[in-house]
């Protein structure tokens, strides 16, 4: 292990935008789709990995789409979860604030409360035999309808008991701004959910406005091309609303054509309260420190940047101040040790 790599291994850091069906491993899947007699387009592992070559979001979409179908019963969402947090607790992750898309799941015959109760048992599990502290966040796909999406709150509603803290917005961006969800976010906050949407990654800055206005969103996902336009930066700099990113996705994905490219540094810069992130890390070619390395060497981050990266992830996450405090205390005394 590299210095560089042991320093993001010691720091505490929290992963808040994570996809569980992202997670799915290839090797994962084979097997679960054998046991449950799903047929996949691929012969081998190799077969899937050579697949995962991608050009924009709707190409990945389209896979990600077809491999979460080897998921059927509680245990498949259960393995599937622990998976994801035996890989990331390794990596000095000591809080999950994990995504799952229930439209996925329901609109091929699983049941909502099978994928949600597998989840949550492994993320009690996870707390008890990792030490990773979690929380639930339910995405609604954007390419459904605003009905669709209300159905789906009001099926989850037993479980806004604390069990499903929030609701976030994903699937194909371009074509579905925020506004087509602005009653479902009003009904969400009502509710007293926390609220998290994806804008800004393929779409325009004018997606991420109507996100923080519309939506009144408690924290952005993605938010990379905020900074083609200056007054907006500014507003959400001042904000202090934390923002998602996610370096491999946005190589793997062709936002950016060279991790050099990649706008992090220009955003932190800017007084974004920038966060790194993994996305799909079965899809993009890593989990935490992978992300961490690959933007840290490409744009020079100092120690210091590096910190600031997971003091901002501890910060932007939905912990109270009192469970906060340790975190921050650990990654302030890790950096007066370099
Ligand atoms: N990066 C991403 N953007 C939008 N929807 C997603 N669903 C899973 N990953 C996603
Ligand atoms: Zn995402």
């Amino acid at each position: 292990m590299s210095d560089l790599e042991k320093f993001i291994t010691a720091l505490p850091k929290a992963e808040l935008h994570l996809h569980l069906e992202g997670s799915l491993e290839p090797e994962l899947m084979m097997e679960l789709a054998t046991k449950n007699n799903i047929e996949l387009p691929y012969k081998n592992v190799d077969e899937i990995r050579k697949a995962y070559d991608f050009s924009n979001l709707q190409d990945f979409l389209d896979i990600y789409y077809q491999g979460m179908n080897v998921l059927q019963g509680e245990e498949d969402f259960y393995a599937l979860t622990m998976a994801y947090l035996q890989k990331v607790a390794g990596e000095g992750v000591v809080h999950v604030e994990v995504f799952y898309d229930p439209q996925g799941h329901t609109s091929r015959g699983v049941s909502f409360s099978e994928a949600t109760n597998g989840i949550l048992r492994a993320l009690d599990d996870g707390q008890e035999e990792l030490g990773v502290s979690s929380e639930l966040i339910m995405s609604f796909l954007r390419h459904l309808s605003e009905e669709d999406a209300f159905a789906t709150l009001k099926e989850a509603e037993p479980w806004f008991d604390g069990r499903i803290v929030g609701v976030g917005l994903d699937s194909s961006e371009l074509g579905h701004p925020p506004s087509k969800f602005e009653r479902v976010f009003e009904a969400a906050r009502e509710m007293g959910l926390k609220l998290v949407a994806h804008a800004g990654e393929e779409g325009p800055a004018e997606y991420v406005r109507e996100a923080i206005e519309l939506l009144k969103i408690d924290r952005l996902d993605h938010g990379n091309r905020t900074i083609e336009d200056s007054d907006l930066t500014k507003e959400l700099a001042r904000s202090g609303i934390a923002l998602t990113v996610c370096p491999l996705s946005n190589l793997k994905l062709c936002g950016v054509s060279d991790m050099k490219e990649h706008p992090l540094k220009k955003m932190m810069n800017a007084g974004l309260k920038v966060t790194v992130n993994s996305d799909d890390p079965a899809y993009f070619g890593g989990y935490m420190t992978a992300n961490f390395l690959s933007v840290a060497e490409a744009l020079d981050l100092s120690k210091s940047e590096i910190a600031q990266l997971c003091h901002n992830s501890i910060e932007g996450s939905f912990l109270t101040d009192e469970e906060k405090a340790p975190h921050i205390a650990r990654i302030k005394d890790i950096l007066t040790l370099h």
